[in-house]
């Protein structure tokens, strides 16, 4: 698949955050979203009938879920701005590249025990510490040769024998909803279907497991839910056509953008209805004194020139944290963020960071076990640390726009779900 990165500046160089000196006014058409796209090729490439992937994503994780698909087998091929997946009978032996993508580690080892061969799987140093051994579980319950070397981590060796008996399992997602999602999309290719029930602490990132759900019955799959229990029966998938929502989980620096310059930032195409978590921005934007409106299509946020503090339990819309703890840095008041302890073990440790660099520029941040409290404090610039994490990056350009001197290290990282997001921000602020 092509590259669609425009010119990137070198990992190792810092980006000077732009300082806005006035307010921002924009509009933006984001990119396709990171959790659809994947999803979308996942279920294309089990589709016994050929589909059309519209408008998704070009970035490094949904490269990396083509990749991956493409090593099982499947033929996945760039038509315009869409993908066309065409039927293929997934074989190995086959060498999968997850990088840090949490979608990668997790949805395609469960297509790995439906390929005829050994598929083996490794990725970024970091996909070494990401949860998957709960997951793991479950297949090797459901029938699946996994071998892991006793760690419950990557790298590991899926042996896939072409088919899966599935069945019953009881699984605890409290690491990560992706692991529910992951046995989802591929259950209605399991030879007995799948019962699921999680057991244990709650599943973070509800509206993820929503959206899988409502992209499988698009595809015709049958599949019933309950409080923790989900059911799938056996049966084809028929995917012929998966749109892809912009994303809006990445909509959150530019609307932030508004609130911290007393702006209006309006992005194109937000969905009326819609399972991504960024949705939540809308709630949570108003409640940091943000005005939200929308016309048409178009969703648009108007600063107030205050930010006001938050007390949110973010368990549900956990990705968001980054770019609230942001906004929380340069509010009036203090905010307190819990329910999100999964994010200990996200692109890296996201509460210790953000404390971290947060308080490297000057501020009072608290890590709690499961959250972050948050007392405003005059800013001074200075290096904000990315982690490889793209949304660190973001944040930290969130920051300067208020703050002059920051400059984010590894801005390039912002491609694991952005092709270019430097380029996309200096068009929002000229
Ligand atoms: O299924 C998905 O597309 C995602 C689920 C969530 O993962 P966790 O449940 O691990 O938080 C979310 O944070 C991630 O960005 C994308
Ligand atoms: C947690 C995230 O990604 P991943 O899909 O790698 O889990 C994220 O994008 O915030």
């Amino acid at each position: 698949m092509p590259d669609t990165a425009s010119p990137q500046p070198p990992a190792t160089a810092n980006w000077p955050a732009p300082s806005a000196d006035r307010p921002v006014r924009a509009r933006l058409s984001l990119p396709g979203s990171k959790s659809v796209t994947n999803r979308a090729l996942v279920l294309a490439t089990l589709s016994e009938t050929p589909c059309m992937v519209r408008r998704p994503l070009a970035s490094r994780d949904s490269d990396l879920m083509v990749g991956a698909l493409r090593a099982l087998g499947a033929r996945v091929e760039r038509d315009g701005e869409d993908l066309a997946v065409t039927p293929a009978d997934l074989r190995g032996p086959a060498t999968v590249d997850v990088g840090n993508a949490g979608t990668v580690m997790r949805f395609v080892p469960p297509m790995a025990a439906l390929t005829a061969g050994d598929v083996r799987f490794d990725g970024d140093p970091r996909s070494h510490e990401r949860p998957v051994g709960a997951l793991l579980g479950a297949l090797r319950a459901l029938g699946a040769d996994i071998d892991d070397g006793g760690r419950g981590a990557l790298p590991m060796t899926v042996h896939g024998t072409g088919s899966l008996p599935g069945g019953g399992v009881i699984l605890d997602a409290s690491g990560s909803s992706q692991f529910v999602s992951a046995l989802l999309l591929s259950a209605a290719r399991f030879e007995n279907g799948l019962r699921l029930r999680h057991d244990g602490p709650p599943v973070p990132s509800r509206p993820h497991v929503d959206m899988t759900v409502e992209m499988l019955r698009a595809a015709g799959v049958d599949v019933e839910t309950g409080e923790d229990e989900w059911r799938v029966g056996p049966g084809p998938i028929r995917a012929t056509e998966i749109p892809v929502e912009p994303d809006l989980s990445n909509a959150a620096p530019f609307l932030a953008a508004a609130l911290v310059t007393g702006g209006a930032v309006t992005v194109a195409d937000w969905p009326e209805h819609t399972t991504q978590a960024g949705d939540a921005l809308r709630s949570l934007l108003a409640r940091m004194g943000g005005e939200v409106g929308r016309e048409g299509t178009d969703l648009t946020v108007y600063g107030t020139g205050k930010i006001r503090g938050l007390e949110a339990d973010l368990h549900d819309v956990g990705e968001l944290t980054p770019t609230i703890a942001a906004l929380a840095a340069l509010a009036d008041t203090p905010s307190r963020l819990t329910g999100i302890a999964h994010l200990r073990r996200h692109e890296t440790d996201r509460i210790a960071a953000l404390a971290a660099e947060i308080n490297g520029l000057g501020g009072h941040v608290e890590e709690l076990e499961d959250g972050l409290v948050i007392e405003p404090r005059r800013l001074h610039g200075g290096v904000f640390r990315s982690y490889d994490d793209h949304r660190m990056a973001t944040s930290g350009a969130v920051l300067g726009l208020a703050v002059p001197g920051i400059e984010v290290e590894d801005i390039a990282t912002t491609r694991k779900t952005l092709p270019d997001f430097p380029g996309l921000w200096s068009e929002v602020l000229s």
